[in-house]
């Protein structure tokens, strides 16, 4: 079958944004910073006008630990055309996506989790809805689906026929966008921090997220999902007290969400514990800072805790699709600020000798594997401080240490 037959089959349309809330105003929101890259000059000659865009991205990093990038290069025709067919692709039905489950139905049945089997969050393919429990007899209403080694289209493609049509007639474009979010995008990001902490610009690619191709397992472990959030009926809504996905921190060094303008993401503002919606600005990415980044800059770096929350009244019985990029580290990369040798770090006393004493030497697959091994596990808003390699598992005690 050609693309258009596939498209007509499956009802590929666009995807239809739901208003903007008439509460906005009312409500506590945040307005993040943006990054624009159409400032970024490449070159000796540029340098300047990407130190100006570092001043602007410290600040972001070093309190929300989330910000908006506009102007990144990619064409907005294109980027729509993505959102219908992960749309198509969400909505495949349920026996269809029952033949590409990334795992289980039901988190409870799930076999342990070990590098070959990465289970329903983290396997390629459908984490169907209602695959975790979230409270009171209430389970997830998101459907997504996971795309790994997109950054090794080599070895996607030669597995593409474990995905369903929608994904093999266009596994071009989603291979297109997410290299240009992690070539592009990533690396401009990453050198900004570079400049922020005092390092040689390519320092943080290099050690984190630089592709090598001759060498797969040594590449940047990303993965892609497209997620659908459905709304709860009356009764789920009551019983799980709104929440749609549990606070957390994401693990990733970077995370690169589609802006859109349902009122649903919320981040616990780190100067005063509240939680907050994240504003929406139209044909940006929300970024945000995982734990990799936070331990690789001694903690300079927030990764911020979020959640989502469903949404005001008037937007609430619509749809929320957005395309995501988890930009994991590459697994051998060090969670240790001391290795970086970053002048500002030292400057700041973030080191193992002064203030980061109880901080293990970890690499980026040890944290994974220790924080992936929680969860799905824990009930929507319970706030742990479980203590793994002398760091926190959830980053609830950012605000507690705030300096405003
Ligand atoms: O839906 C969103 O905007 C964020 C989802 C999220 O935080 C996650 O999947 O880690
Ligand atoms: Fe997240």
């Amino acid at each position: 079958m050609s693309a258009e037959e596939v498209d007509r089959k499956y009802n590929v349309r666009p995807f239809e944004d739901v208003h903007e809330s008439k509460f906005k105003d009312s409500l506590p929101i945040v307005k993040l910073d943006a990054i624009d890259l159409s400032k970024y000059i490449e070159g000796p000659e540029g340098y300047q006008s990407r130190v100006e865009l570092a001043k602007i991205l410290e600040k972001s990093v070093t309190s929300y630990g989330f910000f908006n990038v506009v102007n990144f290069g990619y064409d907005p025709e294109k980027l729509e055309r993505l959102r219908g067919i992960a749309q198509g692709i969400l909505e495949l039905p349920l026996e269809e996506k029952g033949k590409y489950l990334a795992s289980v139905w039901r988190k409870e049945d799930e076999p342990p989790v070990t590098k070959e089997y990465l289970g329903g969050e983290r396997g390629h393919g459908f984490k169907p809805k209602g695959y975790w429990p979230i409270k009171d007899g209430v389970r997830d209403s998101i459907t997504h689906y996971n795309f790994r080694h997109l950054l090794e289209p080599d070895v996607f493609l030669r597995d593409i026929e474990q995905h369903p049509d929608l994904v093999k007639v266009h596994a071009q474009e989603i291979i297109e966008w997410y290299h240009h979010i992690h070539n592009d995008i990533l690396h401009k990001i990453s050198n900004l921090c570079d400049i922020i902490l005092g390092l040689e610009e390519n320092t943080i690619w290099k050690r984190a997220f630089e592709v090598e191709p001759e060498n797969p397992g040594k590449s940047a472990g990303a993965y892609a999902r497209f997620m659908m959030y459905e709304p709860y009926t009356a009764e789920e809504s009551a019983k799980a007290g709104k929440s749609w996905l549990r606070g957390h921190s994401d693990i990733s060094g970077f995370t690169f969400i589609t802006s859109q303008p349902m009122l649903a993401l919320q981040i616990r503002d780190y100067y005063d514990g509240e939680w907050k919606y994240v504003d929406h600005r139209p044909g940006s990415l929300v970024v945000n800072i995982g734990d990799s980044m936070e331990f690789i800059s001694g903690g300079y770096f927030k990764a911020c805790m979020h959640r989502v929350v469903e949404p005001p009244q008037d937007q609430k019985d619509h749809n929320r699709l957005i395309l995501i990029y988890f930009c994991n580290p590459k697994e051998d990369t060090p969670l240790n600020p001391d290795e970086y040798r970053s002048s500002k770090l030292k400057q700041l006393g973030l080191s193992k000798s002064e203030k980061l004493k109880d901080w293990d030497d970890i690499t980026f697959q040890q944290w994974n594997f220790a924080k992936g091994a929680t969860l799905g596990k824990k009930n929507a808003e319970e706030e742990d401080e479980i203590i793994v390699y002398g760091r926190n598992i959830e980053r609830w005690h950012h605000f507690k240490t705030a300096v405003a």
